[in-house]
């Protein structure tokens, strides 16, 4: 039997050499500070196994003897700093150069951030040896990631934010992505925040930053978590950039609450991912980025901003903010996969049905009789995931939004002479009943309810509304004014708001 647990026909399976022809299985001696990388096709999954030693993906350990499987096109590295064995049923390859090294460092130097402001905030006194312990009001890390596209922005804020939750400190870090074009927790569209306090587990991109308590069931290990979002509703920054302004000041709005009531969650500070488009200074995105970085170190009150690999950013951020912020520069790792855009589309696929039905990956040849985990989860756990539920409703059940100019009634449609301005900001009604209203396979946000105290009320309140769930809407019966919706758990739409973006879903 190899060290997977794998047996083929009574016959032992000998360690570093191909199995039969039902799977294949390698082992590999990674040497201290290198990686093993792999990058899966369309349909194809891989095992890995720790035999011994120390290894981690994107900064989450694996666990000695568990079998990790990954799949729908995962694009990953086993990193270890001291060298381990591992096994798996498939080989990429190994590389020693790898910037991990300087990713530690600048965890480290964030680590000390946190320690000193936790100090502060427990009365403790300074330590002797520590200059910048003297500073009385030391800060903690809230780091703002850019680069761009491909850069490994994404891997580089799940290290750092792993790395953070391993300190045995309790340290419980906000994690927040600004990536509207990447589902994070949930579907794409979403910007979101959650306070993290176990690794982040790299599985499959159909969840990036593992699995999030709304979309899954009560018992996984990363249930803890639970993310606040807003929906913007378009993968492209530069489509709204007035409304993701906003909404990343709602998120900061929200995130300075949660500090203000807990200390020591504000002493672990903040990692934020950023989108590829903060980073391009050519074409259309030149404009908004500017003022959405800004946005950005307002509302997220961002005191290190870290560059992956771009020389120019870098000195724009040191003119920009240079004087108030720290920019640090860090190398782009060799091992980040070019993502196209068909990749991405397939990837935002994944994410939607992953939301719906929860997915688990189909092992490697093999390997199904074993118990594996699957972004740190027993697939045993994963199979008892989310069977989403399909009602038929009224179209007066569900009042729906859209927000924005795309809604203005062409202008033929309007009285002579007249001219319709709508704002970008602006939410306008949508009505199923029209034809053409965009609603067919759509992907809807379901919102928080507003204010209960009308007179609270203000015009444009759903924009500031979070976001409690998603559905798509899957069947319109134009004639009998009803719908059919599908979204993970029942639930009833009577009476609640929901907003349509561009992202459209069909299984
Ligand atoms: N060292 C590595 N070895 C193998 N794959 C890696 C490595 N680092 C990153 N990747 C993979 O490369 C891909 C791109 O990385 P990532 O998402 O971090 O980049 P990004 O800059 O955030 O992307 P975007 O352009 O979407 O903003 C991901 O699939 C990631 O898992």
């Amino acid at each position: 039997m190899s060290a997977l647990g794998l047996e083929h026909e009574g016959k032992p399976n000998p360690l570093g050499s191909e199995g039969s022809s039902a799977v294949h299985v390698r082992q590999w001696q990674l040497e201290p500070e290198t990686e093993y990388r792999f990058e899966l096709d369309p349909g194809n999954s891989l095992a890995i196994k720790l035999v011994d030693g120390q290894a981690e993906i994107f900064g989450a350990e694996l666990a000695e003897g568990s079998i990790y499987v990954f799949g729908m096109e995962c694009k990953a590295a086993v990193y270890t700093w001291q060298g381990c064995t591992i096994e798996m049923t498939s080989t990429e390859y190994i590389s020693e150069e790898t910037p991990m090294n300087a990713y530690a460092n600048v965890h480290l130097a964030l680590e000390q951030m946190r320690v000193r402001a936790l100090r502060v905030i427990h009365g403790s006194p300074p330590s002797d040896d520590d200059e910048a312990d003297m500073d009385p009001n030391p800060e903690p890390p809230r780091v703002l990631v850019l680069g761009p596209e491909n850069s490994g922005k994404t891997t580089v804020s799940k290290i750092l934010v792993n790395y953070a939750v391993r300190m045995g400190q309790d340290w419980n870090p906000i994690f927040a992505n600004v990536d509207p074009g990447e589902g994070g927790w949930a579907v794409p569209g979403v910007i979101s925040a959650a306070s993290i306090t176990a690794p982040l587990q790299t599985s499959s991109p159909a969840a990036t930053l593992g699995s999030a308590a709304t979309s899954a069931p009560v018992h996984l290990v990363s249930n803890e978590l639970l993310p606040l979002s807003y929906w913007y509703g378009h993968a492209e920054t530069r489509r709204n950039p007035l409304l993701m302004d906003r909404l990343i000041r709602n998120l900061g709005e929200n995130i300075a609450e949660r500090w203000d009531a807990d200390a020591e969650c504000r002493a672990a500070g903040l990692i934020v991912d950023t989108p590829a488009s903060f980073a391009s200074s050519s074409g259309p995105q030149g404009d908004h980025r500017h003022a959405l970085i800004k946005a950005c170190v307002d509302a997220f009150r961002i005191n290190v901003i870290l560059v992956v690999g771009h020389e120019k950013l870098n000195v724009e951020m040191q003119r920009a903010y240079g004087n108030r912020i720290s920019i640090v520069k860090i190398p782009k790792s060799g091992g980040v996969v070019e993502l196209d855009s068909s990749y991405r589309e397939r990837v935002r696929k994944y994410q939607l049905q992953n939301y719906m039905y929860g997915k688990v990956i189909p092992p490697p040849p093999g390997l199904s009789a074993l118990p594996y985990l699957q972004g740190g989860e027993q697939t045993s756990d994963l199979t008892l995931n989310l069977a989403p539920s399909s009602s038929v409703i009224m179209f007066s059940d569900l009042v729906i939004y859209r927000i924005g100019e795309e809604t203005m009634a062409p202008t033929s449609a309007l009285p002579i002479g007249a001219a319709r301005v709508v704002s970008e900001m602006q939410p306008l009604i949508v009505d199923p009943a029209q034809p053409g209203s965009g609603l067919y396979n759509a992907v809807l946000a379901l919102l928080s309810p507003p204010n209960p105290d009308e007179s609270e009320r203000y015009d444009e309140e759903i924009l500031d509304l979070s976001v409690v769930g998603f559905l798509v809407i899957t069947a319109l019966d134009i004639p009998n004014k009803r719908m059919t919706v599908l979204a993970p758990g029942q639930g009833s739409f009577a009476g609640r708001t929901a907003i349509v973006g561009s992202f459209e879903w069909q299984e």
